[in-house]
């Protein structure tokens, strides 16, 4: 992978000078809300979910109109203690599925008329076994997060993230344990459908894994560094890069939402941007979006990843913007207003 122009460190001053919502956008959204054809308050959370689309976009009213998913893949070494149900080889297996339209993510843009890019990071050099090794050095967790912030290329006006790397419900959780404490049980779940003996064992890879970081647990980037995995980071670049290039993000299921907590970890404010699509079945799902206060919009026993919880949330996002975009006044209507 490339050298970054950016050092780890200018990392850090990007997440802690994120910049703030457009007040005025909000205000206008709020205005023209009051006029249209409905009883205040009645569209419920889509009307929020307008709010903080324009907040984030910048503009009033805020429309989506190219929504994107954006796949980060990446393999990893931690997969060699037999933490997952499937083989490493699956990743790449699945990337090229992505390619030829067969997988769950594919069908959801297709039905939802959203984007797809695939992005592949290094999938032949897996990171390191993270129960024994750091999974980067500075230099290439900077590259890495550089790298995410090409899913803003093409300017999407929204962006879905999502991720194939088999072995990275195991990352997420040592993440989630570095940056939110407990205890390893408390994050490790099935991913794939690891059970019995095998679950044991995943929870004893991620005890050892995070036990590494002795001394280092309050600084979330370094926790990033030490953890990995590509994925993960790439992903946290690029809701870095949108929050400073005003593109909202839809942000997936367990392993993206690993991503999203170390920039919360550092700067809480730096998620504001973010919409949780939804709780994913993988167990510990919930207990890190509580962790962060993050409220999820959909529950639909969904834990696949790919982006397909984003997908469906873009879905509705999209649904509300055009409904604030596009409704009548009562003015317009000739339908009378609220008796006093
Ligand atoms: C065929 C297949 C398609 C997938 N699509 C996403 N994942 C999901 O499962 C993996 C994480 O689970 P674990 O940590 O247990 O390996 C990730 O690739 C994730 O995106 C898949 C997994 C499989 C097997
Ligand atoms: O919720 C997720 O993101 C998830 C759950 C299981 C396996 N892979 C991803």
């Amino acid at each position: 992978m490339a050298d970054t122009a950016l050092p780890f460190d200018d990392f850090r001053d990007l997440v802690n000078l994120v910049p703030g919502p457009d007040e005025a956008a909000v205000a206008a959204v709020r205005a023209r809300d009051r006029d249209l054809t409905k009883p205040a308050g009645a569209l419920g959370r889509m009307e929020a979910i307008v709010e903080w689309l324009a907040a984030w976009q910048g503009k009033a009213p805020p429309a989506v109109d190219r929504p994107l998913v954006a796949v980060f893949a990446a393999n990893h070494g931690v997969t060699a203690q037999g933490v997952s149900a499937f083989p490493a080889s699956v990743t790449r297996a699945m990337v090229e599925n992505f390619a030829a339209g067969g997988a769950a993510i594919n069908q959801i843009c297709a039905a939802s008329d959203i984007g797809l890019k695939v992005f592949e990071l290094a999938l032949d050099h897996p990171t390191p076994d993270i129960s024994l090794e750091d999974a980067f050095d500075e230099a290439g967790c900077a590259a890495t997060m550089a790298f995410g912030m090409e899913a803003l290329a093409g300017q999407p006006d929204l962006l879905c993230l999502g991720e194939m790397g088999i072995g990275n419900t195991t990352v997420a959780a040592a993440l989630f344990l570095a940056l939110f404490g407990g205890e390893a049980a408390d994050w490790v779940g099935p991913g794939t459908g690891v059970g019995g003996a095998a679950l044991a064992n995943k929870v004893a890879v991620v005890e050892r894994a995070v036990a590494r970081l002795d001394g280092r647990l309050s600084d979330p980037l370094e926790i990033l560094r030490r953890l990995g995995g590509r994925e993960i980071a790439a992903m946290a670049g690029a809701i870095l890069a949108a929050r400073h290039q005003k593109v909202p993000v839809v942000v997936d299921g367990f392993v993206t939402t690993a991503a999203a907590a170390v920039l919360w970890a550092a700067n809480p404010a730096a998620l504001d941007h973010c919409l949780f699509a939804h709780v994913s079945a993988e167990p510990a799902h919930a207990r890190a979006l509580a962790a962060m206060g993050k409220v999820p919009l959909l529950d639909l026993g969904m834990r696949l990843g790919e982006g397909t919880g984003a997908a469906l949330a873009a879905g509705l996002v999209r649904i509300a913007a055009k409904t604030h975009a596009g409704m009548a006044t009562f003015t317009q209507a000739g339908v009378a207003g609220k008796l006093d």
